[in-house]
């Protein structure tokens, strides 16, 4: 620990001993909403399979229109944005794989395993191969490996090992299993405007932030290409005080029902924040039981609006709270399925173009969210934004309206105050663009 508080000096964010989880990372000073608490390289990442091609594998740069990815020439399999990338990841581990990748990828050993473990498969073998490159890095005390190693394992006990890709290693069997068990629980998913595109390892980022389910920071990541891979940045969603334990999400929040389980059996804990203990006060909803019928769920929704404030565009004060905060005959909204019929409620109308459907339905899922979610969250922001394009493609469809600007203009406004607190991730387009460009069109149109 006392290693890593040198490696802490200079930032905002101390290493403390905790009660349950070991360490914590708490504030030096006072943090404001939407700054950078700490900046962290990765590792090592690994694409999903869907993203190989599109994305450079080393940057995770997706390539403008009127260029192409360079293709490795020894494997055929991995992407560069350019020869800088290209040398940058050869060096770090693609010289170990490159030769024995396509006949690994075609075996059946490979074959055999189910999606999640292919790509542990892959990423392992990145960081097999990286050591491979770098034998002593494993010793010296502040090398992220060390810290990897250093992280707390996950709860099973004897994992098997995937098999890896590449040169034979200078890890011992021992060694690469020590490694193995601290992929499910200290591994990241890499996003772009939140939707996931690879895994990463950020060890630094494992070994300080403990989970909450009403955090009140995130990462975010930023692609900056040049050779440079992807950089995770822990944003705080809201002001954080001296001395404060600085936490982030491990999973989504909306799990309402299963959250605890996958603490339990994939981190090896029982969570304990603010939302989990309020929502132990509450009825549980049975994990087998139907999500609420159409119905029940109309009726639920109303209710939920009413309660959360949330009526109409114009009126959205958003009072981001505890579930304990909702009356006991609303617990029916916990249940997973009331969220999933809701969203799909939202898309179909958005999609017939039903904008009076869409909106109340979109109105629930911001009202559930404010119960759910903490103050600024990144989620909250898109599904607003979701909703300003749905008015948006009312007018496009049935003509303007007044009311149909002021619902746009409204939602516009309100999404791009949230998201600016979590900033701008991944690629290029995204989130604020389309913000832009609706507020451009709606200025024309008006
Ligand atoms: C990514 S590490 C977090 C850093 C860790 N505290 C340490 O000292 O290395 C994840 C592990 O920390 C512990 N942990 C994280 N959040 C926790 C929480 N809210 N309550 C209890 N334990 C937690 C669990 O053991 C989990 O598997």
């Amino acid at each position: 620990m006392r290693d890593l508080e040198a490696i802490l000096k200079t930032s905002s964010v101390r290493i403390e001993p905790h009660l349950i989880a070991r360490d914590q990372a708490t504030t030096r000073s006072k943090i404001k909403a939407g700054a950078v608490i700490l900046s962290i390289p990765s590792l090592i990442s690994a694409l999903l399979p869907d993203e190989k091609a599109r994305r450079c594998d080393h940057c995770s740069k997706r390539p403008p229109l009127s260029q192409q990815l360079r293709k490795c020439t020894g494997c055929s399999a991995y992407w560069y944005c350019d020869t800088t990338c290209q040398t940058a990841q050869w060096k770090l581990h693609h010289k170990f794989i490159c030769k024995s990748y396509q006949g690994f990828v075609s075996s059946n050993l490979y074959q055999s395993l189910p999606a999640h473990l292919k790509l542990d498969s892959l990423l392992l073998s990145h960081f097999a191969a990286y050591l491979a490159g770098a034998p002593t890095e494993i010793d010296k005390a502040l090398s992220p490996s060390n810290i990897f190693l250093s992280l707390l394992p996950g709860p099973v006990k004897s994992v098997e090992i995937p098999p890896i890709c590449g040169k034979k290693t200078t890890l011992t069997k021992e060694r690469l299993g020590m490694l193995y068990a601290r992929f499910g629980n200290n591994n990241f998913a890499i996003h772009s405007h939140l939707t996931t595109y690879g895994h990463g390892i950020f060890p630094l980022a494992s070994r300080l932030f403990n989970h909450s389910c009403l955090p009140n920071a995130a990462a975010r990541y930023i692609i900056t290409g040049g050779g440079t891979p992807v950089i995770m940045e822990i944003v705080a969603l809201r002001a954080i005080s001296e001395g404060e334990e600085i936490t982030i999400p491990y999973l989504d929040p909306a799990l309402v029902q299963s959250r605890q389980q996958i603490f339990k059996f994939t981190y090896g804990f029982t969570c304990s924040c603010p939302s989990c203990q309020s929502l132990k006060g509450l009825p549980a909803q049975p994990q087998d039981s139907e999500a609420p019928d159409d119905e029940s769920r109309n009726r639920l929704s109303l209710v939920l609006r009413e309660f959360s404030g949330i009526t109409s565009s114009a009126n959205m004060v958003l009072h981001y709270g505890l579930p304990s905060s909702i009356p006991v005959d609303l617990c029916a909204v916990f249940h997973e399925g009331f969220l999933t019929k809701l969203s799909e409620a939202f898309a179909e109308a958005s999609h017939e173009g039903h904008y009076e459907k869409a909106r109340d339905s979109g109105l629930s899922i911001l009202a559930l969210y404010t119960v759910i979610y903490p103050q600024n969250y990144p989620q909250i922001g898109m599904h607003v934004l979701e909703l300003a394009k749905t008015a948006w493609n009312a007018i496009i469809l049935s003509g303007s309206s007044p009311e149909l600007e002021q619902d746009t203009k409204n939602f516009l406004t309100r999404a791009e105050r949230i998201l600016e607190v979590y900033g701008r991730e991944g690629d290029e387009d995204g989130p604020f663009l389309e913000i832009q460009t609706l507020k451009a069109l709606l200025n024309d149109a008006q």
